[in-house]
């Protein structure tokens, strides 16, 4: 497999940018948010710790020590909180269950008002009209699991996978769509190899050991969500077209980034040269026969998380990226396109080669864009967000989905990150990425002027010249 090297022609910003177009119709429209980032109550109703309470605990590991005990309080509010999302016309809600709170200690006895929180939510939701869709594991691994070696150790795989078929049995008659992880590259490079995100861990061969358990995990839990009958299953993947003169070092990082998890989940195996750069930190040992027969059982949906693409180049002596195991010597580039407040570039093709690069490398399976979204530096004033960046942001995504579309992307759905200001990880509130203004003092929620811009584009399934 070749990888196309930036932007394949076609799609550029100015033909992304312009003309009404419409969507397919039954193209679905929805809002998503994670359990850690809205619940809050974070020791209510038997909920146990999770890795997250523990890292944001630890002093320096997020912005102003903030942590998610509060957050958004959706624990006890989410009530209003789809009724706001009804009233923005939203059709379908993608949320996290947090595991701490259906297992205190990640296995055996099951915290009944875990599950009845979720029952209901999820009850809210269908008085609605609004069709949810679950991810299992948003990052918030129970303490008790993480204890034990967490991801890096084969029983947490064998652990969510029993959680799995705990939730679907409370809840599987009224949630289709089932995703098992929210991107395993995060919880893995991020969590055991970078250390910036929970549970703060620098060790890249721990690292790999994640990566793999994380997708034993998954294949685990899609087997027990197959045999419970769930009618759609699932995995979201944060990927990124990765650009660059030097083939080799697009190479390494497309395969650290997108291949070493597109390729288990969709193809059954890893990627050889991934397996080859990696022996440096690993030596695989912990792959069993079988697994990758676990990891690529069939699933119904891809969800692809977008936020900003790669760009890398040749820089000798540039010391090796702590996220990226082994890319000593490739520096990370930055594009003079518009940045976001968390720095990321805006680049709206992106997307569109992203979703044509999976459709062609990965054919035959449906793709739902289950995060893209920006955060700016919003002000509220006189009760109103005049978040104009956003609107352009999302306008310009929306049109390259299209594009991908026109281009012959299955794509199904798309669901904006996120539905409110919320806990931004190692960044805590200081970013913001809601459609809704959320005043932590108060917990006042206030639509900004995209949450009523989106709306209409609901309405009409697509935007306007
Ligand atoms: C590099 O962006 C990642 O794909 C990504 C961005 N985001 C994510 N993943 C997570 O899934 C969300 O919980 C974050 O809140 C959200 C915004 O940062």
């Amino acid at each position: 497999m070749t990888l196309s090297m930036g932007v394949s022609g076609g799609i550029s910003e100015e033909t992304a940018g312009t003309g009404e177009v419409i969507f397919p119709e039954g193209f679905v429209w929805g809002t998503a948010t994670a359990s850690y980032q809205i619940e809050g109550a974070a020791n209510e109703d038997g909920r146990g710790p999770s890795i997250w309470d523990t890292f944001s605990r630890t002093p320096g590991k997020v912005f102003a020590g903030h942590t998610g005990d509060v957050a958004c309080d959706h624990y006890h509010r989410y009530r209003d909180d789809v009724a706001m999302m009804a009233d923005l016309g939203v059709q379908a809600y993608r949320f996290s269950m947090a595991w701490p709170r259906i297992q205190p200690d990640g296995s055996g006895p099951v915290n009944p008002r875990g599950l009845d929180f979720y029952d209901r939510l999820v009850d809210e939701l269908h008085g609605h009209g609004i069709t949810p869709l679950v991810t299992l594991y948003h990052w918030d691994l129970p303490q008790a699991l993480e204890d034990r070696g967490g991801w890096t150790s084969r029983e947490t795989a064998e652990r969510f996978a029993e959680y799995a078929a705990v939730a679907y049995g409370r809840l599987g008659d009224r949630i289709a769509t089932w995703t098992t992880l929210n991107e395993p590259w995060c919880s893995s490079f991020l969590g055991y190899g970078a250390g910036v995100h929970a549970p703060g861990r620098t060790d890249p061969g721990a690292a790999f050991a994640a990566v793999h358990h994380l997708l034993l995990g998954h294949g685990l839990a899609v087997a027990e969500l197959r045999a419970a009958g769930a009618a759609q299953v699932g995995i979201t993947l944060n990927l990124a077209p990765i650009s660059g003169d030097d083939p080799e070092a697009v190479a390494h990082i497309d395969g650290l980034q997108n291949r070493i998890f597109l390729d288990p989940v969709l193809r059954g195996e890893y990627p050889a040269d991934v397996v080859e750069r990696a022996r440096r930190f690993t030596d695989w040992s912990f792959v069993r026969d079988g697994d990758l027969d676990i990891i690529g059982a069939p699933i119904d949906v891809l969800g692809v998380n977008y936020y900003s693409p790669t760009a890398v180049r040749l820089r000798a002596g540039q010391p090796a990226n702590p996220v990226h195991p082994g890319s000593e010597g490739i520096a990370f580039v930055q594009g003079d396109e518009e940045k976001t407040a968390m720095g990321w570039s805006v680049k709206p093709s992106g997307l569109t080669e992203l979703l044509t690069r999976v459709s062609r490398d990965y054919p035959g399976t449906p793709l739902i864009i289950t995060e893209n979204g920006a955060a700016f530096d919003d002000v509220l004033a006189d009760g109103r967000v005049a978040d104009e960046r956003r609107i352009a942001f999302l306008d310009g995504h929306f049109r390259a989905a299209h594009a991908a579309i026109a281009a012959g992307a299955d794509l199904r759905g798309y669901f904006v990150w996120s539905l409110m200001d919320n806990f931004e990880w190692a960044e805590g509130y200081a970013k913001r990425f809601g459609l809704v203004h959320v005043d932590y003092a108060s917990q006042r929620r206030t639509p900004k002027d995209s949450a009523l811009w989106y709306r209409e584009v609901i309405r009409r399934n697509g935007l306007q010249a």
